[in-house]
């Protein structure tokens, strides 16, 4: 805390200060407070003994609002809400935490205007919103800011109450309801009752009526409204509602990618959550790549965040047994698919990045209108040529990431960013040893696994790729969620979604 400045006190606010005025201590009603209002900071200085001072950032702010006391009191109250990032203890990485300013206003000594008190208060209230929607980080330079295009409609925030370990209700109840509440943020709540549950909703709601759809579950639920808005006849429109994505299952990987692109040190569990909630009232409406996939059956799904083979889909579906015991589920069925160690035979080809040109040869015709896959050709035929082929047949995982995080702790492709119109190809090939395969995901939870040194693990920027099993039966997930067996092709679409994020 820096030391009060005497001088400033004798004479009033510093220069650029909104506004000034004296309140008193919230809980004692004794100690005189002088609060100052700056354009991005709110300074609280402490007149009486001892003195301090304290500069509040604005940028921390979620919102405030007055209130009169309760019962017999006439007091008027000014509450203001921020969530810094804080160590907990000493050895504890940094993250945001609920940090909530009372501040009194005696009830007025005019007996002809009882309400002034309040008035004042809801003065200084409103400036401070006022203030905390326009104290942006100096580094927000793209996008439109949430607060900006938000209200009077308000959230669709879906909750699945079986998502990770059933607590995603709790954890509305606990951070979601009360900071959605604080940011002055109009929300309706819809618990899913089953699969696809969701994407029904979506698909016949009145989208008109909200700002934005928001998800508190896992990856799975957000899938499915995706999905649900690619399948309305006024797709185009509907997949230009903001998405928001709140941690309430196991492995909330769009989540964690969202905390990654703040620039602040990792968080997990609640202070995922608490950081997102933050980012969601917050954020900015970036856009969004969706990756368009093509199923051997001709069906044909949209994905946010990754399309796996082999080892790690493997693992995220066997971990489904262990779901009680959370995040931990995955690094369990790791080491047990680690022990039991697959080869999978296939054939991958993809389209560099660098391959700025696009194929003239290439373009999915089929009477689907949507987004049309301009860099594949039809499943039958062979990739166009200048697609890579690779000659390797034997692999033990192929990840294509379309974020920067796997899972909460997993940072699979830390160059990733939301809307870098890139997939982020990773394959490891058969010679891999268990223990370097272990070491690897190890390093993945700082995303330092690319400096291993592991001949076998292959990364590639990619807009278009192809696989092709070859053994008679596995697992291929998209977004964490099993999708049919067989060959499987995918492009990038660059920015056709939004989502509310850093
Ligand atoms: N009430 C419900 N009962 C059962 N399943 C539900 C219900 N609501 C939604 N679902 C389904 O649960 C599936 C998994 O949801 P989601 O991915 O959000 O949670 P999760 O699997 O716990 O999270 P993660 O993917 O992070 O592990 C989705 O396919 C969704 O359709």
């Amino acid at each position: 805390m820096d030391e009060p400045d005497a001088a400033h006190q004798r004479n009033g606010p510093a220069a650029g200060a909104r506004m000034h005025g004296l309140f008193t201590d919230a809980d004692t009603g004794r100690l005189t407070v002088a609060l100052t209002l700056l354009d991005s900071c709110l300074t609280v200085q402490r007149i009486s003994s001892p003195p301090s001072s304290e500069h509040l950032d604005l940028r921390d702010c979620l919102g405030s609002r007055a209130h009169r006391g309760e019962r017999e009191d006439q007091d008027a109250y000014l509450c203001v809400y921020f969530y810094p990032n804080r160590r907990r203890w000493m050895a504890s990485g940094p993250a945001r935490q609920r940090d909530e300013r009372r501040f009194r206003l005696p009830l007025s000594t005019d007996e002809n205007d009882e309400d002034a008190n309040l008035r004042e208060a809801e003065r200084w209230a409103r400036a401070i919103r006022h203030n905390t929607g326009t104290a942006r980080r100096p580094e927000h330079t793209q996008g439109v800011l949430f607060s900006e295009v938000r209200r009077p409609r308000g959230l669709m925030v879906f909750v699945n109450p079986q998502s990770g370990r059933g607590q995603a209700m709790a954890l509305y109840n606990s951070h979601i309801q009360r900071m959605l509440t604080e940011a002055d943020i109009p929300h309706k709540l819809f618990i899913t009752e089953r699969q696809k549950h969701a994407q029904d909703l979506v698909k016949s709601a009145d989208l008109t009526q909200w700002d934005a759809l928001v998800i508190l579950s896992g990856d799975g639920l957000l899938f499915e409204v995706v999905n649900g808005l690619m399948e309305r006849p006024d797709w185009e429109k509907a997949i230009q509602t903001p998405l928001g994505i709140l941690p309430g299952g196991s492995g909330n990987a769009l989540a964690a990618s969202v905390h990654h692109y703040t620039g602040e040190p990792p968080v997990w569990g609640e202070d995922l959550l608490t950081s997102c909630g933050f980012v969601l009232c917050k954020g900015l409406i970036s856009k969004l790549d969706l990756i368009s996939i093509r199923l051997s059956s001709g069906a044909r799904v949209f994905s946010f965040l990754s399309l796996a083979w082999g080892f790690v889909a493997d693992v995220d579906i066997e971990s489904e047994q262990f779901r009680q015991i959370g995040p931990m589920r995955f690094l369990l069925s790791t080491l047990l698919r680690i022990a039991s160690l697959r080869i999978y035979q296939g054939k991958l080809a993809f389209l560099p990045a660098e391959n700025e040109c696009e194929s003239d040869t290439a373009c999915f015709s089929t009477t689907d209108s949507r987004l049309p896959d301009h860099l594949l050709v039809p499943l039958e035929q062979p990739v166009p040529q200048d697609w890579t082929l690779l000659e390797e047949r034997e692999f033990v995982l192929v990840l294509a990431m379309f974020q920067s995080h796997l899972g909460e702790d997993l940072l699979a492709a830390p160059d990733a960013r939301v809307d870098d119109g890139i997939i982020h190809l990773f394959y490891v090939t058969a010679g891999i040893s268990r223990i370097t395969l272990l070491r690897l995901f190890r390093a993945m939870q700082y995303g330092t696994h690319m400096d291993c040194g592991c001949a076998n693990l292959v990364y590639r920027r990619v807009r278009a790729l192809r696989l092709e099993p070859l053994s008679e039966a596995g697992v291929i997930t998209v977004d964490g969620e099993q999708v049919e067996y067989g060959p499987i092709q995918a492009q990038v679409h660059k920015g056709v979604a939004r989502l509310i994020s850093a």
